[in-house]
């Protein structure tokens, strides 16, 4: 079985995409979410995050507190180090026993990690893609999905590798312009993944 990975800066449409996969039944492990989930449900990592973030980083009922982590780790890069340091492991696992429960006969499935290039998950894939599209588009994309401001968003953009850079280490790269058929390069690489030997 094949694992592919595949990243894309701050709404590139990373997700997107990966939902048109799974129409053609591939299986996506998508870390930013299992990163969440593992973020209130490890008790470890819980721990972790209060000690370094402060107890205001989850409610009262245990909800994460995006907002309050957030604001401090987009505007300080050893604090952002220190989250990526609590969570990332505990994500790598995480993926990994997922893998487990995947039947051996699947041809390939998918982790969407929007920090593939920058964990160094990527070297775990045998194949990476990168979904590219232009930064103004991503940014209105982003704006408009999470009611935040240019400001916000590009505070993480600043904190994520450059697509020239992501590129270097891509094998693949999926145009998320709004003029190239999204359709037709996920179907074309179904087909070319399907045919790749193990
Ligand atoms: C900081 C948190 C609480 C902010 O939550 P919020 O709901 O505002 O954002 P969300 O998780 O939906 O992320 C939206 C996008 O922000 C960017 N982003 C998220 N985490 C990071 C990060 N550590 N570094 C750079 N960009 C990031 C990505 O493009 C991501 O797709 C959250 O992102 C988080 O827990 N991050 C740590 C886990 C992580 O590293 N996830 C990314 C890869 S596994
Ligand atoms: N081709 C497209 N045409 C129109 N809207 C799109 C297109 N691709 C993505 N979008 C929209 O742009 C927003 C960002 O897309 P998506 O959530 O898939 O990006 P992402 O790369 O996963 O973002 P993030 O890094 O923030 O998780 C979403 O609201 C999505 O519906």
């Amino acid at each position: 079985m094949l694992k592919i990975g595949i990243t894309g800066g701050i709404g590139s449409g990373k997700t997107t995409i990966c939902k048109v996969f799974e129409t053609l039944g591939i299986a996506v492990f998508y870390a930013d979410t299992v990163a969440k989930q593992i973020m209130v449900s490890d008790e470890i990592l819980v721990k972790g995050v209060k000690a370094a973030f402060g107890e205001e980083s989850y409610t009262i009922d245990g909800v994460l507190n995006n907002k309050h982590i957030a604001g401090i780790v987009f505007n300080n890069a050893a604090e952002l180090a220190k989250l990526n340091e609590l969570v990332h492991p505990a994500v790598f696992r995480a993926f990994d026993n997922w893998v487990k429960d995947i039947p051996a006969s699947t041809p390939y499935i998918l982790k969407e990690a929007a920090l593939l290039f920058e964990s160094e998950s990527y070297k775990m894939c045998d194949q990476n893609i990168l979904v590219i599209a232009p930064e103004e588009i991503r940014l209105q994309r982003v704006m408009q999905r999470d009611r935040v401001t240019a400001a916000q968003v590009k505070a993480r953009m600043d904190k994520q590798l450059s697509d020239q850079e992501k590129a270097k280490l891509s094998d693949y790269i999926i145009n998320n312009n709004e003029t190239e058929s999204l359709i037709i390069q996920v179907t074309h690489l179904h087909q070319l993944f399907l045919n790749i030997p193990e």
